[in-house]
């Protein structure tokens, strides 16, 4: 059986400890690989590398020479793409044509759009007044910020984890990663594209292992990383920020959602489908900018649920090698639980269950996978927990609305300020309602839009920070005024 190792210092190590864990294929059950549990001891060793490495050859890197390297990254990542596209479909049960249009090729863009950035970005300059007349002139510097804790979680593997360790590096910092536990392959073997570009050993290190009482809890907790970047649920994010508070480090914390969709009358009604059914189906419903409460204007909310049920009862459910399937399993049974539980819910509160509401019958190669049918709701008041809890599944409950207001405030009634989509054809109504909208981004007519300069980030608590073209800079470097009297 594969062995997974943490990745140190430029060579792949196993854990002292000898522990070991199993990583599951979600799409039948069955046991892909076998992976090295980090102790406190591994993490160390991680940080300790990543702290070299600043000082040695990546810290007297020209920013041509450094940026070289990451486009070399990024071109690795894009030869071995089917090698990346394999092991993101086994470990996810993600659809290939999913894979390969989102995933892998923002894998290698988030290292070639930061690169691009760091070559062209200006830092502030300002000529001041002094008593004596002489004045003096004040210029910014960009410095790294040091060791960076990357924390990913399991939904878009590489996708997330690079959007993270691209920046860095562009930056001139060094990494250590704790992927998810569900899906640590990408993550390995990322290893070796940064060894055959050229990147020192120690720049970028992988660390396995839970979160709690883990690798990931023993990398917050380690007093020698300098900030930490996070991608998953609201609660761990608090965790996380706690642990990063002792020695004042800062987070960047990307949290959970449960997002908006508001459909107004006036809207294309087939773009307004096609993009729901992406919004609260795609990659299982488990995306963090996915719509889980659809708010439909009252003269066409009959035909906007006839429509989508008819588009989610035509989603093809199969594993990745199934040229036909487009929507593929939960990320595990565990998992499945937790959206089970969700489904069960709704029929206790008395919701009308649209289409789904339960386990798809699988063929028998199949049958111990997380298999969950995509599912719709009506009917379900506006307190109900599972219109007002993230369930991170393939399903969203359909409300009706009346007014502009009445929609603003609907959507705006949850802790969660993540993300939002209007669909209208009135251009002064979107431009409105998106101004009022309590969410770090807002889609209007469209939905998982990305343009990788713009800010990414969330409000309320689904996050702190941006990321995302300069603002990325803003984390993962050190600004320092440097003030010279003439
Ligand atoms: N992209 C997103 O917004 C995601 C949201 N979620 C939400 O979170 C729920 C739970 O899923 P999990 O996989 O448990 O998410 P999680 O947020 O706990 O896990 C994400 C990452 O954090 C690590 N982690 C967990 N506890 C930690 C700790 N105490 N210290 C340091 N690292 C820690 C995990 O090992 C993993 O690498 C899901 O049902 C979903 O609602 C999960 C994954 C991604
Ligand atoms: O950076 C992106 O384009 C996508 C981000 C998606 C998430 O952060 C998520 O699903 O957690």
């Amino acid at each position: 059986m594969k062995e997974i190792k943490h990745y140190i210092n430029g060579a792949y190590v196993g854990s002292a400890s000898g522990r070991l864990f199993d990583n599951i294929n979600p799409a039948n059950g069955r046991v892909l690989s076998k992976v090295h549990e980090a102790g406190r001891e591994e993490v160390d060793a991680a940080v300790r590398a990543a702290r070299a490495a600043l000082k040695g050859p990546w810290g007297r890197m020209s920013v041509e020479e450094r940026t070289a390297i990451l486009h070399r990254v990024a071109d690795g990542i894009t030869a071995r793409f089917d090698e990346f596209l394999e092991a993101e479909c086994l470990d996810t049960g993600k659809p290939r044509s999913l894979a390969s249009h989102i995933d892998i090729p923002r894998g290698a863009a988030n290292f070639k759009v930061f690169a691009d950035l760091v070559k062209n970005v200006a830092a502030e300059a300002f000529e001041m007044a002094t008593p004596d007349g002489a004045g003096a002139l004040n210029y910014a510097v960009r410095r790294p910020k040091g060791v960076i804790g990357v924390i990913s979680p399991w939904n878009l593997p590489l996708l997330l984890m690079t959007w993270k360790v691209g920046p860095a590096l562009a930056c001139g910092n060094t990494v250590v990663v704790k992927p998810s536990e569900e899906t640590p392959t990408t993550t390995a073997l990322l290893g070796e594209v940064m060894q055959q570009a050229g990147v020192p050993d120690g720049v970028y290190n992988v660390v396995h292992g839970f979160g709690g009482n883990s690798a990931g809890a023993f990398l917050t907790e380690h007093p020698d990383v300098d900030a930490y970047t996070f991608t998953g649920e609201t609660g761990t994010g608090e965790t996380i920020m706690k642990a990063a508070a002792n020695g004042v480090r800062q987070v960047s914390l990307e949290l959970g959602g449960k997002n908006a969709g508001i459909v107004f009358a006036d809207c294309d009604m087939d773009k307004a489908i096609e993009g729901t059914l992406r919004s609260a189906f795609a990659n299982c419903g488990q995306v963090c900018l996915g719509t889980e409460r659809i708010y439909v204007q009252r003269p066409i909310f009959d035909e906007f649920v006839a429509r989508l049920k008819a588009g989610a009862e035509q989603l093809v459910l199969g594993p990745p090698d199934d040229a036909t399937s487009n929507f593929g399993p939960l990320i595990s049974l565990k998992h499945r639980e937790k959206v089970l539980s969700y489904y069960q819910k709704a029929v206790e509160d008395g919701a009308t269950v649209i289409t789904g509401g339960g386990v798809p019958d699988m063929p028998a190669e199949l049958a111990h996978g997380a298999w969950v049918q995509p599912t719709i709701w009506t009917g379900l008041k506006d307190d109900s927990a599972v219109v007002t809890e993230e369930i991170f599944g393939p399903c969203c409950h359909i409300r009706p609305f009346d007014s502009e207001e009445e929609a603003v405030a609907l959507a705006n009634s949850l802790p969660y300020g993540l993300a939002s989509a209007i669909w209208t054809e009135n251009v002064t109504r979107a431009h409105r309602v998106a101004g009022q909208l309590e969410a770090g981004i807002v889609w209007v007519n469209s939905w998982f839009l990305r343009d990788l300069r713009t800010a990414f980030g969330g409000s309320k608590q689904s996050g702190i920070g941006r990321e995302g073209g300069v603002h990325s800079l803003e984390f993962y470097t050190e600004m320092k005024n440097i003030c010279v009297k003439l």
